[in-house]
Order: structure tokens, then sequence, then C-alpha cells
């Protein structure tokens, strides 16, 4: 199974967003920074590598935001491990999103996401 991480990054009461490159899977959509877990690697690894390599910044990883739950796409069955983080560093250097924005927790569930955030999204919501 395809093993994924993601961060849930918070600053003063915003959350971050990132919009996937054009040419990627789910192309334009809005997501949580983060990515595949590699062989060998923790979700928590995975999530500052992932966050060193698409917008060159270090995350301090905090508490699950839910539990690992699997949502199965036509093209794979994934095992999603998100997490709350805080960033370290704010550089933001862009490499597989076009653009990032700070969204408050209630403007989330109108943007297009891939269909597993939803469950996320209505975590946060209750949460924040
Ligand atoms: N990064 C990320 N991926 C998500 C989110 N929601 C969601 O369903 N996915 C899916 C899309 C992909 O099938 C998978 C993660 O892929 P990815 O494309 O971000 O992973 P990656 O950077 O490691 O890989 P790649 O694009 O270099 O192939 O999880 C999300 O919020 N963020």
């Amino acid at each position: 199974m395809l093993r994924v991480a993601l961060v849930v990054i918070t600053e003063k009461g915003y959350i971050l967003a990132a919009k996937r490159n054009h040419n990627r899977v789910f192309g334009d959509y809005w997501e949580f920074p983060g990515g595949k877990i590699e062989v060998g690697e923790t979700p928590q690894q995975a999530v500052i590598r992932e966050l060193h390599e698409e917008f060159g910044d270090r995350i301090e990883v905090k508490q699950p935001v839910l539990p690992p739950f699997t949502f199965t796409y036509e093209y794979a069955t994934i095992e999603f491990n998100v997490f709350y983080a805080k960033l370290l560093t704010h550089h933001y250097v862009l490499t597989a999103a076009s653009s990032y924005r700070w969204f408050r927790p209630n403007e989330l569930k109108n943007l297009n996401w891939p269909p597993a955030n939803q469950k996320i999204i209505e975590q946060i919501v209750r949460q924040l």
C-alpha cells in the first residue's frame, strides 16, 4: 500500500495550504504539504524531508490530527498519516506547488481538495 504523510501547519490561527503544480496528480487542487513515505522512514521523518524538498523549510512535528486512515482512489489505496506542525523557518521555496496561502479553518471547506482531505478538514474544524 502507498503510504503518505501530511502536515497541517498552524500559525496564529491560520492553516497553510499549497496549490499543487498543474502537471501533478490532482493538479491545481489545494493540498497539505507532504508526500510519500519512503522505505525505512517514519511518517514524521517523511514530512520533515518533504517540507525541506517542497518548501526549503524546517518544521516541528506535533500531535496527529486523526489516527492513520486509508482512502481508495482509482489508481491506488493510500494510507494517510496526518500531523499538526509548526514552521521553524519561512523560506517558501516552492518546488511542487505553484502557490501557498494561509486560511482560517472555516475557509478550508470551500476549496478544491483531493477527496481524501474532507475527513482531515472536518477534524481540523472540530479541533481548532
Ligand atoms: N501531498 C499531498 N498529497 C495528497 C493530499 N491529499 C491526497 O489525497 N493526496 C494524495 C495525492 C497523491 O496520490 C498522494 C501523495 O502524492 P504526492 O504527489 O504529494 O507525493 P510526492 O510528492 O511524494 O510524489 P511525486 O509527486 O513526486 O510523485 O496523496 C494532500 O493534502 N497533500
